[in-house]
This record gives C-alpha cells, sequence and structure tokens, in this order.
C-alpha cells in the first residue's frame, strides 16, 4: 500500500475527483480528512467507506475562501488524527460565464475559493507539517486550464494558472523542511462541476473528438497520480505538474 499509516487530508472532498482522491487514500493505507462546504449529512456515506477500509476519516465542514476554515481543519486534524503526512488542495468552483459581462461578483467568488483558498489551505497545512518537522507531500489540483483558455471560463483558467505557480513557488519554500508541492492538471473529468457545461451534447463530442484515448476523464483517473504524488514512490518529484488528460493538450493537429 503506497500511504500506510499516512494522514491525507483534502479539500473539496465531498465530491467528484475529491472523493474518488479520499477513497483511494484509504485503499492505500491513509487515515482520511475531509473538508468541504457541503453539510455533514452529505458526506456520511463516504466516511463510512472509508472506514471499511479500516482507516479512520473525519469531516470539518467549512468554506475554504474563509482563512480560518484551513486553522480549524488544521487543528482538527492534529488533535484526531495526531498529524498530517499528505494534503491535496482540491475544492473548486467553475460558474461558466461569458467574459464582456462577467458579474464582479463571479470573479470575486471564483478567485476567493480556488486561488485564495487554496493559499489559505497550503499555507496552513506547511506550517503544520514544518511543526511535525517530518516532511510531507502537498498536490494541489489545478488543470489543464492553467495552459490553455476557454471562452466561458475568463475568470477560472487564471486560478488555475495560479495554482500551478503557487506549488512551484512552495516547492522552492518547503524544499528545505523536505516538504514537496506539485500540481495535477486534470483535463475535462465528468463531476458535477460541469455536468451542465456537458449536457450541451455537441460540446462534449466536440471534446471527446480532441482527446486521444477517446472518452472524457473520470473521477477515479486522478485518484492514482494524487496518491502516486503523495507516496514515498515520488520522493525526488517537486515543483513538477502531471498532466491527467487523456492526450487532449498535445493533439493541436
Ligand atoms: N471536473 C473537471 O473537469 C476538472 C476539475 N478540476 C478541478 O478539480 C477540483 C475538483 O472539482 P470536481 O471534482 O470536478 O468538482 P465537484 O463540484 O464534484 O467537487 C468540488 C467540491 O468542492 C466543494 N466546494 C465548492 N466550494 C467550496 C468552498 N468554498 N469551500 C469548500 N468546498 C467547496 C464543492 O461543493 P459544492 O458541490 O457545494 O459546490 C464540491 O463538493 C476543482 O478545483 C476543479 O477546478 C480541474 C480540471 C478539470
Ligand atoms: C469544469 C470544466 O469542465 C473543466 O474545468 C477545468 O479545469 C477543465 O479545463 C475543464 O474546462
Amino acid at each position: 500500500m503506497l500511504l500506510e499509516g499516512k494522514v491525507l487530508a483534502i479539500t473539496g472532498g465531498a465530491s467528484g475527483i475529491g472523493k474518488a482522491a479520499a477513497l483511494e487514500a484509504a485503499r492505500q493505507g491513509a487515515d482520511v480528512a475531509i473538508t468541504d462546504i457541503v453539510a455533514p449529512e452529505t458526506v456520511r456515506s463516504l466516511l463510512d467507506e472509508i472506514e471499511v477500509t479500516g482507516r479512520r476519516a473525519l469531516y470539518l465542514q467549512g468554506d475554504v475562501a474563509e482563512p480560518e476554515t484551513a486553522v480549524r481543519f488544521m487543528s482538527t486534524i492534529e488533535s484526531q488524527l495526531g498529524g498530517l503526512d499528505v494534503f491535496v488542495s482540491n475544492a473548486g468552483i467553475c460558474p461558466f460565464h461569458a467574459f464582456l459581462d462577467l458579474p464582479p461578483d463571479v470573479l470575486k467568488k471564483t478567485i476567493g475559493v480556488n486561488l485564495l483558498g487554496a493559499y489559505f489551505m497550503v499555507q496552513a497545512a506547511a506550517n503544520q507539517m514544518v511543526r511535525q518537522g517530518r516532511g510531507g507531500a502537498i498536490i494541489a489540483v489545478s488543470s489543464i486550464s492553467a495552459l490553455v483558455g476557454g471562452e466561458f471560463q475568463t475568470h477560472y483558467t487564471p486560478t488555475k494558472a495560479g495554482v500551478h505557480s503557487l506549488m512551484q513557488s512552495t516547492a522552492i519554500a518547503l524544499g528545505p523542511h523536505n516538504i514537496r508541492c506539485n500540481s495535477v492538471l486534470p483535463g475535462t473529468i465528468r463531476t458535477p462541476i460541469n455536468q451542465e457545461d456537458l449536457a450541451d451534447e455537441g460540446k462534449a463530442s466536440a471534446m471527446i473528438a480532441r482527446i486521444p484515448l477517446g472518452r472524457l476523464g473520470e473521477p477515479e483517473d486522478l485518484a492514482g497520480p494524487i496518491v502516486f504524488l503523495g507516496s514515498s514512490l515520488a520522493s525526488y518529484v517537486t515543483g513538477a505538474a502531471l498532466l491527467v488528460d487523456g492526450g487532449c493538450f498535445v493533439n493541436l493537429q
């Protein structure tokens, strides 16, 4: 098992990519701490599924855009699970909207959750790991959108480029503490975040046509890469970005 005896914490772990990663981490031997904005009842069955693997699970409801959520999350992890080894910054929103009339509130909220939320959480997790003095791994869920644009994502793609950049800079800042920082860059993965967008069958099939592996991604496609980057198999990998997109990005012509 790749994460035997480790504690992994993840934001946005109630759904989609975060949920798949949380479950795989437990199967790989980690106790799992989840924070998300949703009510605790929503994650009850997920926590049960984790506990069935023999690992411990905890849930804290909170908004990652609020800096105090990160502080509460770390102190809950320390008191209930005894420390933190792998941190995954995953919570995010993508409210598709045209550029020319994008309301300022949508811009501020997207930046607040996706970029500021990631910053607050990564900073708190890093401080926790530094205090413990046994190193660690941080993984941010960025996106192929860090590298390419989206007509209805002008407020979203800069946040994903920002998260990717954050991992590059924290890799340098935290290397002396043996804390590795990497990002995963998913392509289009079927989750609730894009359910409405992908309901446009023309759009979905145009995307699939561009993907060499011939399908959109599923949340489980990210679980392995996240666990790998958190594990000792990746012990000399830091400051890296791993595209998980079925080959979409390289398929220009
Ligand atoms: N799906 C895709 O194609 C891709 C996704 N990503 C990134 O992957 C990450 C996970 O997304 P995905 O699994 O697809 O989406 P989901 O909507 O399935 O999961 C995101 C989770 O984060 C929660 N969340 C939203 N806002 C907050 C907040 N302020 N504080 C805490 N939790 C919050 C959501 O709650 P709620 O349901 O209430 O919103 C949800 O449970 C995101 O960062 C996204 O940008 C990157 C590339 C592609
Ligand atoms: C939510 C979108 O479908 C998804 O988000 C990303 O980051 C990808 O680039 C897709 O556009």
